[in-house]
């Protein structure tokens, strides 16, 4: 939809110039992914950009600024990689069968993310581990799981979630444990100020949630740091 400011065919604001189809179009071209593809601009996101510097009392076409809407609109080409990520492709068939039924804990994982309320950053680190059941996943595909996940719009609660859920699909492991530490830079740089708060979540499926003792080793793990 477009919308007109109803004198003489301008439009009331730079987005409006690009209709829907074109806008998807534009925002098909700005996908990347995490790694070995370079990130396309987007004209719709940089008109949005140079719309919030005016916004905000700035001049874009300053020299410090020129650029800034294209830098920001391939930032997010980058930090929402993870929409476009093909799980298959992501695997890569890097499942082995391998009778070994121990736990597999990778710990320190690091993430940054972008929470879906106000689009500012949210960082931490992921610890993921499961119990298979004959198969085990490529050591390098846990941590891209994390990212694959965590390169969107998220709340920490729903990325902890999907990480579980997806490993519990592709191994069907006897169980499996996420847990998340993050700071939430809407909660450090505005509102409440808390720089301190770290937020922690957790998703426990099969037997990290059924028998203690197995969720309380793995807790454990983690606390040693
Ligand atoms: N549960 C959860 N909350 C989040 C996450 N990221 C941000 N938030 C919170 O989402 C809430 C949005 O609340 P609103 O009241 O709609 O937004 P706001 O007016 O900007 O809120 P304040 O941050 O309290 O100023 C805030 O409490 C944020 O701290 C997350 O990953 N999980
Ligand atoms: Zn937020």
């Amino acid at each position: 939809m477009t919308y007109h400011n109803g004198n003489n065919g301008h439009h009331d604001h730079a987005l409006a110039d690009v209709d829907e189809r074109e806008y998807e179009t534009l925002i098909i071209q700005g996908r990347g992914k995490l790694e070995g593809m370079s990130y396309h601009s987007d004209a719709a996101i940089e008109d949005a950009v140079r719309v919030i510097l005016k916004q905000i009392g700035e001049n874009p076409e300053r020299e410090g600024l020129q650029k800034t809407p294209s830098r920001v609109a391939k930032m997010y080409a980058e930090l929402t990689a993870g929409y476009h990520i093909d799980p298959d492709a992501l695997i890569n068939e890097a499942v082995f069968s391998v009778g070994y039924d121990e736990m597999v804990l990778v710990k320190n994982i690091e993430f940054s993310s972008l929470c879906e309320h106000h689009m500012l950053p949210f960082m931490g680190r992921v610890h993921v581990a499961y119990i298979p059941n004959g198969r085990v996943v490529g050591l390098s595909k846990i941590p891209r799981i994390v990212e694959m996940f965590a390169r969107r719009l998220q709340v920490q609660e729903r990325m902890t979630v999907q990480i579980a859920d997806f490993i519990n699909q592709r191994l069907e492991p006897l169980g499996v444990a996420v847990v998340a530490e993050g700071v939430h830079m809407c909660a450090v740089m505005r509102g409440v100020k808390k720089a301190g708060a770290t937020m922690v979540t957790s998703a426990m499926r099969g037997v990290f949630r059924d028998d203690p003792k197995t969720r309380s080793e793995f807790m454990a793990h983690i606390e040693r740091g």
